[in-house]
């Protein structure tokens, strides 16, 4: 992967590419999955790439839209408690009643909430309208429709009138057969599934969930739940990024640590990408003697597979300075090597891969949304030249303010798990005074 964007001037001896051009470089070598058809709800979270138009009007039917009685207007005209229009039950009207009876004058049929309006009748009067067939007061309810069909026939007593067309919800009132429902490009959540379902579309045109292999590397990691040996740690960053990347909007898979070993892990890698649109790596990424991912990756690819091989730099930022970029495979499959340290793993995905991801899935919004906070420190924080500072942070959106919580250093997980935003100090300050406004990227 190469930018023709400008790098950041060197720190020291070391060439720093800027966040931004790191971004760009990525978000410029990633590109929307193809579309696929989907069922219905498989296509959750996806990106509609089709418009798609009503084939048949909501409601498809005149229906009433309460529990009542179907009638004519001049029949229930003037009616009143005192001198209630009493009409003859003709039968009744369920939700999914296929045959009709008509409504003639003096009739009623008793009618049940979305249950088509018969013929005949204009409007429907709510049963608490009524006697509800009982002959007494008012009725709070309908009687069941119970053995011989009660309340079903007899007569009933109206206590008001009704103009034409109340309690009816028109055909078409809510979309109208050729309307566009939906539009290519929507992002299909649940509202929208519900509209497909709707008008009776069983699966869309869209372009799916990108599958991410997320897998880490070290040699002293064991899985969680297993005792700890001498010199080990727990595997945090498979789990920390796979739920990353669930949350993106991926299918994620998680893949155990690999040993920091360069064959084991190219192998490991080559098996994965059977199932992968992206891979993800963390560790092994910096100048120890150890840093795998590098030794495996820095040559791949670049005899076997044009265009392919994954680059390594070191960025203008705190954490997450040593990245790695670029693509393996014969699919050219993306593949971000992340830093170990969790925090810089961490917000290194945010920053790259979370963007990936969504411009796989061709999701217009791929960047979290970032606001402008007043910092309530305890203290002025300070900063390294020349590099962009992600500090953790809990956001109040109420006060505006966003507070830091633990400090700079990258092995901060327990302050991570208790932040919902990214504090931004830009390259050129080395120090942020408490009340000073900065930018600050949501995260929760
Ligand atoms: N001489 C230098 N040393 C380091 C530099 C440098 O420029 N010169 N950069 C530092 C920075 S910044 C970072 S970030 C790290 C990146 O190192 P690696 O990507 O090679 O990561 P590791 O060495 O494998 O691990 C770093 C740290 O994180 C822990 N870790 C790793 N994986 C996991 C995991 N899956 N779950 C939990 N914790 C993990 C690991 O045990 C280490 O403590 O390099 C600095 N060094
Ligand atoms: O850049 Mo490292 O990610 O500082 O911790």
């Amino acid at each position: 992967m190469s930018s023709t964007a400008e790098s950041v001037p060197a720190a020291g001896h070391e060439r720093l590419w800027s966040v931004d051009d790191h971004l760009a470089d990525i978000l410029a070598a990633v590109h929307p999955l193809d579309p696929i058809e989907l069922q219905l709800p498989d296509a959750q979270g996806c990106v509609l790439v089709e418009d798609v138009t009503v084939p048949v009007a909501l409601p498809p039917f005149d229906n009433s839209s309460m529990d009542g009685y179907a009638v004519r207007t001049a029949d229930v005209a003037g009616a009143t408690d005192e001198f209630p229009a009493v009409l003859t039950v003709i039968g009744d009207v369920a939700a999914g009643s296929g045959a009709l009876p008509e409504v003639g004058p003096g009739q009623a049929a008793r009618i049940m909430t979305g249950a088509p309006l018969p013929p005949g009748a204009e409007a429907v009067v709510p049963v608490e309208w009524t006697d509800g067939g009982g002959g007494g007061a008012a009725a709070t309810s309908m009687r069941p429709a119970g053995v011989g069909g009660e309340g079903a026939s007899g007569e009933v007593r109206v206590f008001r009138s009704a103009e034409a067309r109340a309690h009816v919800r028109s055909r078409g009132s809510d979309v109208r057969a050729g309307d566009l429902a939906l539009e290519a490009g929507t992002v299909l959540g649940p509202s929208q599934i519900g509209l497909l379902a709707a008008i009776g579309r069983g699966s869309v045109r869209v372009r799916p969930r990108p599958r991410v292999v997320v897998l880490s590397t070290g040699s002293e990691l064991i899985q969680p739940g297993e005792e700890l040996g001498e010199g080990q740690i727990y595997d945090s960053n498979s789990f920390a990024l796979t739920a990353a990347a669930r949350d993106a909007g991926a299918i994620a898979y998680r893949v155990g640590a690999v040993t920091d070993d360069a064959d084991t892990l190219r192998a490991t890698i080559e098996d994965q990408l059977i199932r992968a649109d992206m891979v993800v790596t963390t560790g092994g990424v910096s100048v120890g003697a150890y840093d795998v991912v590098k030794e495996a990756l820095s040559s791949v690819g670049d005899e076997d597979e044009p265009g392919g091989g994954v680059d390594f730099r070191k960025l203008a930022m705190q954490p997450g300075k040593p990245q790695g970029f670029g693509s393996i495979g014969p699919e050219h499959t993306p593949l971000l090597a992340l830093p170990g340290n969790p925090v810089s793993s961490y917000v290194s995905f945010e920053l790259f891969v979370r963007p990936a991801i969504r411009a796989l899935m061709g999701r217009k919004d791929v960047h979290r949304p970032v606001v402008r906070a007043t910092l309530a420190a305890g203290e002025t924080l300070s900063s390294p030249k020349g590099r962009r500072q992600f500090l953790r942070g809990t956001y109040d959106a109420e006060e505006g303010t966003i507070t830091p919580v633990g400090g700079a250093g990258s092995h901060l997980i327990a302050a991570l798990a208790h932040a919902d935003a990214l504090i931004v100090i830009p390259e050129e300050s080395v120090s942020v005074e408490p009340g000073t406004e900065v930018d600050v990227v949501l995260i929760g």
